[in-house]
């Protein structure tokens, strides 16, 4: 933290997506408390440079090399830094004008910088969720180790560490995450074999990148979730139920040895659970629209429908085989929903090639990182010859 203006420096990974630039917005608002002094993106350079020259960080970084000079002869007259490549995520996370590091990047890209940031011992603000589903054995453990907190972005996982601020000596009996159940909720399978991506990518409530929002809409994000809450929270996988609220309302429950269930509500907007992970233990004062009752006369929950929608019940299954079995799902999706979103396949073979990868990579009961690399290699290499 800058003691002087008790400013909060924040590294934004993956500036230019949906969490990116609302994180940006929360700055914006708040420059009294948050400076964005890294901003980093895979290729979108024109966004990069548009957002270097209004928050003026220290440095940016565009991971796609090819668009170095573009970046570099944009910001000439600045004194900004400028790096390009894959590695340089891992070092602009370690500048010492760094406090916390917003996880905000898409997919295992996330994992390494992530670590980095870990062991240079800044805050976490994670969103992205699959580091957690990749390795959350080795980054939680890594981060107990390096004294350092992780933060949760994802409403849900907001929503619990909400419910669980002054309850840190009370034990959690359950918690219940919530999933709206996505575009599909309620479709068979027959219905199921012929929707569009154009379909798939029109989420009831949030509006979020493609590859989540097509996560949201074969449930595979809740399952992602699941693992996520699993490392999170330290909890055994029967503490984790689902329910589906089709209105994101309640963004999650917490249930406690006496029966006593607490929950956050509000309309869905991840400004505010950015900003509660970037101002933590603050909060601050917002213009952000209020939930009213009085607009919502019907809060309603149902159970997910798991036979429909395999790909919650896979991730369950990942999580209780352990080891590196979460890495193979998260690898087999990343692939699967990229050659879903290139139409290269149907929406029900996602969950046909994951559960197949599941089956047939290695397993690794207790895996090292660089264990974590090769099954994330293998993974990969077995989805794409499942589609093609
Ligand atoms: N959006 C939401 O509301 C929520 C998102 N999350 C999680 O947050 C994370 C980000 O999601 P979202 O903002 O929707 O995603 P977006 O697709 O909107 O943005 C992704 C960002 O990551 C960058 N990026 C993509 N691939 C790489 C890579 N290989 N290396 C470096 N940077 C990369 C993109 O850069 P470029 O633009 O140049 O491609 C972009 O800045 C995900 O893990 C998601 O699950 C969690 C809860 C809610
Ligand atoms: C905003 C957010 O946290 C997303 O992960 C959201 O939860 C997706 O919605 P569903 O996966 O519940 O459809
Ligand atoms: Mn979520």
């Amino acid at each position: 933290m800058n003691q002087i203006k008790n400013i909060k420096r924040i590294a934004i990974l993956g500036s230019s997506g949906s969490i990116g630039t609302q994180a940006l917005e929360v700055i914006q608002a708040n420059p009294d408390k948050f400076k964005a002094e890294v901003l980093t993106v895979n290729g979108n350079a024109e966004l990069l440079i548009q957002q270097a020259l209004q928050f003026n960080p220290r440095a940016v970084v565009i991971a796609d090399e090819s668009k170095y000079q573009l970046v570099k002869e944009a910001l000439s007259s600045t004194s900004i830094l400028v790096f390009a490549g894959e590695a340089a995520l891992s070092e602009v996370v370690t500048f010492d004008t760094v406090d916390m590091v917003l996880t905000a990047l898409v997919g295992y890209a996330g994992l390494k910088p992530t670590i980095s940031a870990i062991k240079s011992k800044k805050d976490i603000a994670l969103a992205n969720k699959e580091t957690l589903v990749v390795a959350g054995d080795l980054v939680t453990e890594l981060a107990r180790a390096n004294n350092v907190n992780i933060l949760p972005v994802d409403s849900e996982h907001s929503a619990i560490f909400q419910c669980l601020v002054g309850e840190e000596h009370n034990p959690i009996e359950k918690i219940i995450l919530t999933a709206s159940g996505g575009p599909f909720r309620g479709k068979g399978l027959n219905e199921l074999q012929h929707v569009t991506k154009q379909q798939a990518l029109k989420h009831p409530n949030w509006s979020m990148g493609a590859k989540i929002t097509i996560d949201s809409a074969s449930l595979m994000n809740k399952g992602l979730e699941v693992i996520e809450a699993k490392w999170l929270f330290d909890l055994t996988i029967d503490q984790i139920e689902v329910v589906v609220h089709p209105q994101s309302i309640v963004h999650s429950l917490v249930q406690f040895t006496d029966g006593s269930i607490k929950a956050q509500l509000g309309l869905p907007d991840m400004k505010l659970p950015i900003q509660y992970a970037m101002a933590y233990p603050q909060r601050i004062k917002n213009v952000f629209p209020r939930f009213s009752f009085a607009d919502f006369a019907n809060l309603t929950f149902e159970a997910p429908d798991t036979k429909t929608f395999r790909n919650l019940a896979l991730a369950f299954d990942a999580l209780a085989i352990g080891g590196n079995c979460p890495c193979v799902i998260n690898a087999a999706n990343e692939v699967v929903v990229e050659a879903f979103l290139k139409e290269k396949i149907g929406f029900l073979q996602m969950s046909d090639i994951i559960e197949e990868c599941m089956q047939t990579v290695a397993k690794v009961a207790k895996p090292s990182y660089e264990d974590y690399v090769f099954t994330d290699k293998e993974a990969r290499i077995k989805a794409f010859e499942l589609i093609s």
